[in-house]
C-alpha cells in the first residue's frame, strides 16, 4: 500500500470514511473520494485535513465520473450503492441503475485503467434475497464473478466481499434504540426472535483488508461474525443505558425483511476455504459450456447448511453489551469517549 493511489467510491459514506483515515494512516500515496454529495464531500473535508486526499464528484452510473476517479489509483475499493432496503423497494430500477450497472462501469473502468485490485461490497441480504436491495447486490456479485470468469488474463483482480449488520451505522436500529430510551418511549422490537450478524465498522474494514490481500480473481469473502437476537439487541442498548426491564412494543416482521440472515449459501459452503476468522469462496470457474452445467453436479450441497445468524456463534447478554460498548458511538453516548 505504501506510496500506493487508492479510489474509494462512496468515500464519504461511514465505511469510506473510516478507510480513508485507515489508509492514510497506513502511508498510502493518494486517496481519491468519488461520491455524489458536495456538502458531505465538504464536510469530509474539514473534518479529515490531508494533502493526500483527492475528492471527484460524480456517480458511479456515470462512467465519465467513474475513469476521471479511477486514472491513476492501484487499488480501488467500491463501496457506493444504494443500501436502503425500502427506498430500492420503491425503485428498484433506481438499485439497478447503482448497484448493478454502476458496479459494472467501475470494474470497466478500473480493468481498462490497469487498477491492480478492485474490492466490491456486498451485504448478507444479497444471499437468497427477499428485497430489491439484495437483489440488485446479488446482481452486483454476478457482475464482479463474470468479469473475473471472461478476463481470466487481466491484471485486475476483482473480488467481493459481504458482510452483516454494521452496527450505530446511519438510520440503523441501535441509534434508534438509543433515541427511544432517552427520550422515555417503548423499543419498538419487530420481532424479538429475528437474529442479525453483528460487525463493527472496524471489522468491515478488516474484512475488505483482507480481501484485498489474500483475493484471486472472483473470489468471495465473509467474515464469521457472530449474531445476537434483537431481543437480545434491545435489551443490552437498553441495559448499558441504566434500564434492565424496558418497555417493549412488538411492531412485527417489516416489509422485504427476513427472520435470519445468510452469509454464506450451502452452495457456497461447499467450496468454501476456512481462513480462521474468515471464509473464503473461491470463483466458479466453469466456462460456459452448457453441458458442464447440466451433467456435473456437487454431492455434497445437501449434506451443509447455510451459514447463517441463526446458527452462527450466537451472542449473550453480557456478550452483546461487551461488543456495543467496544463501539465509539456507544462510547460517547455514555459520556466514556475519548473527547
Ligand atoms: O424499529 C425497529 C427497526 C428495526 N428492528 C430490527 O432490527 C434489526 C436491524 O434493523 P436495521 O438496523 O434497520 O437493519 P437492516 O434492515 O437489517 O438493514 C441494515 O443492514 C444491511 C446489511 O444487512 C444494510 O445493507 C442496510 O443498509 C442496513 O439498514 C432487524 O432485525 C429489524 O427487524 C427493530 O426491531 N425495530
Amino acid at each position: 500500500m505504501q506510496g500506493a493511489t487508492v479510489m474509494i467510491t462512496g468515500g464519504t459514506g461511514s465505511f469510506g470514511s473510516t478507510m480513508t483515515r485507515h489508509l492514510l494512516s497506513r502511508d498510502v500515496g493518494a486517496v481519491h473520494v468519488l461520491s455524489r454529495d458536495e456538502a458531505k464531500q465538504d464536510e469530509m473535508r474539514r473534518r479529515i485535513s490531508d494533502p493526500r486526499l483527492r475528492y471527484f464528484l460524480g456517480d458511479v452510473r456515470d462512467m465519465e465520473s467513474v475513469e476521471a476517479a479511477t486514472r491513476g489509483a492501484d487499488f480501488v475499493f467500491h463501496a457506493a450503492a444504494l443500501k436502503q432496503v425500502p427506498s430500492c423497494e420503491f425503485f428498484p430500477d433506481q438499485a439497478v441503475k447503482t448497484n448493478v450497472r454502476g458496479s459494472h462501469n467501475v470494474i470497466e473502468a478500473a480493468a481498462r485503467s490497469g487498477v491492480r485490485s478492485v474490492v466490491c461490497l456486498s451485504t448478507d441480504k444479497a444471499v437468497y434475497p427477499v428485497n430489491a436491495m439484495g437483489m440488485s447486490k446479488a446482481l452486483m456479485e454476478k457482475t464482479a464473478q463474470a468479469f473475473a470468469r471472461k478476463s481470466p488474463s487481466s491484471g485486475t483482480t476483482v473480488s467481493v466481499t459481504r458482510y452483516g449488520n454494521v452496527m450505530y451505522s446511519r438510520g440503523s436500529v441501535i441509534p434508534l434504540f438509543v433515541k427511544q430510551l432517552q427520550e422515555g418511549r417503548p423499543l419498538s422490537l419487530t420481532e424479538p426472535l429475528m437474529t442479525r450478524f453483528l460487525m463493527s465498522l472496524d471489522d468491515s474494514v478488516d474484512l475488505v483488508d483482507h480481501a484485498f490481500f489474500h483475493a484471486e480473481p472472483g473470489d468471495l469473502f465473509v467474515r464469521k461474525a457472530p449474531a445476537a437476537t434483537i431481543d437480545t439487541l434491545a435489551r443490552a442498548v437498553a441495559s448499558l443505558l441504566g434500564e434492565d426491564s424496558p418497555n417493549i412494543s412488538i411492531i412485527g416482521t417489516r416489509h422485504g425483511e427476513k427472520l435470519h440472515e445468510t452469509l454464506l449459501s450451502r452452495e457456497e459452503m461447499v467450496t468454501a476455504r476456512d481462513q480462521g476468522a474468515y471464509y473464503r469462496v473461491p470463483l466458479d470457474a466453469r466456462s460456459l459450456e452448457y453441458g458442464l452445467y447440466f451433467d456435473e453436479g456437487e454431492r455434497d450441497t445437501a449434506q451443509l447448511d447455510d451459514f447463517t445468524s441463526e446458527n452462527t456463534r450466537r451472542l449473550t447478554l453480557d456478550q452483546t453489551k461487551t461488543l456495543l460498548m467496544g463501539l465509539p458511538e456507544m462510547q460517547s453516548v455514555l459520556g466514556k469517549g475519548s473527547g
